[in-house]
């Protein structure tokens, strides 16, 4: 029999017959057989109509989704962490010490500077949460993720709490930290335009299954001026069920 670990050689997720409900029995079917696998070093970006099982997906991956009715089988690597909306930075905790939290020894520190580094934040690794913008949060939040050198990194609308020009400003950083360190990366999003800019992969979840599954084939930097990437835009809009003339 495969170990896991040569199991996980040419995936990094491998996900079969999900199946994931919620309520009183028999409860509503949110993820229904649902199958995907991610390789490793691939950037999957997630699309969907709200409540679509977008983040219950996305919990299922974590492991943070206990006590939920269900069946199939889930394969992640062993290091994984998650991305949330909100930073989920402890109030009473510096910034370093955020970035820190639950790793030991006295080399982990020079690693958390490195990354708040990365992330933009030399400097800031004394402030307090508080004194951080939504944007430098969110950075503090990735430095978090990146100093543990994930295989699979979940981001679960890391950005959408952020206004546009920051926004614009995180793709970059975000698509630079995944070059660097390589982790797969499943990011649920409801911008079309994000999922374009930033992913090799677009998937679209509907009725709980995997209902499209475009390759993006566009070289980076992406340009929302290409009439490859208006194509995209089109058909995953129109895929998400938005009118043909508002997609147009
Ligand atoms: N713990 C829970 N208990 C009951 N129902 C739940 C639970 N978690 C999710 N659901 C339901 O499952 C469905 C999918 O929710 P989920 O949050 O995964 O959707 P989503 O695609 O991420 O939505 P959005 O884009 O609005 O964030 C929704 O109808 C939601 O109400």
């Amino acid at each position: 029999m495969a170990t896991d670990t040569e199991r996980l050689t040419e995936a990094a997720v491998r996900v079969s017959g999900l199946v994931r409900r919620f309520g009183e029995r028999p409860g509503r079917t949110v993820l229904d057989h649902l199958d995907l696998s991610i390789a490793p070093g691939e950037f999957v970006a997630l699309l969907g109509r709200s409540g679509s099982g977008k983040s219950t997906l996305l919990r299922a991956l974590a492991g943070l989704d206990y006590d939920v009715a269900g069946s199939g089988s889930i394969e992640v690597p062993g290091r994984v962490s998650v991305v949330f909306q909100d930073s989920r930075l402890l109030p009473w905790r510096r910034v370093l010490d955020n970035v820190l939290l639950g790793l030991d020894g006295r080399e982990v520190v020079a690693g958390g500077r490195a990354a708040l580094a990365e992330v933009g934040l030399a400097g800031r690794e004394r402030a307090w949460p508080v004194e951080l913008s939504g944007g430098e949060q969110q950075r503090a939040a990735l430095a978090r993720s990146l100093v543990r050198e994930p295989e699979l990194l979940l981001a679960d609308e890391p950005f959408g709490a952020l206004d546009a020009l920051t926004r614009i400003r995180m793709h970059g950083l975000l698509r630079e930290l995944c070059r660097r360190h390589g982790p797969a990366v499943l990011l649920v999003t409801h911008d079309v335009d994000e999922a374009i800019v930033l992913a090799d992969r677009v998937l679209v979840l509907d009725a709980g299954r995997i209902a499209v599954d475009q390759p993006i084939h566009l070289p980076q930097p992406r340009s929302h001026r290409d009439p490859r990437f208006l194509e995209y835009r089109f058909q995953l809009l129109t895929a998400l069920g938005v009118e043909e003339e508002t997609a147009a």
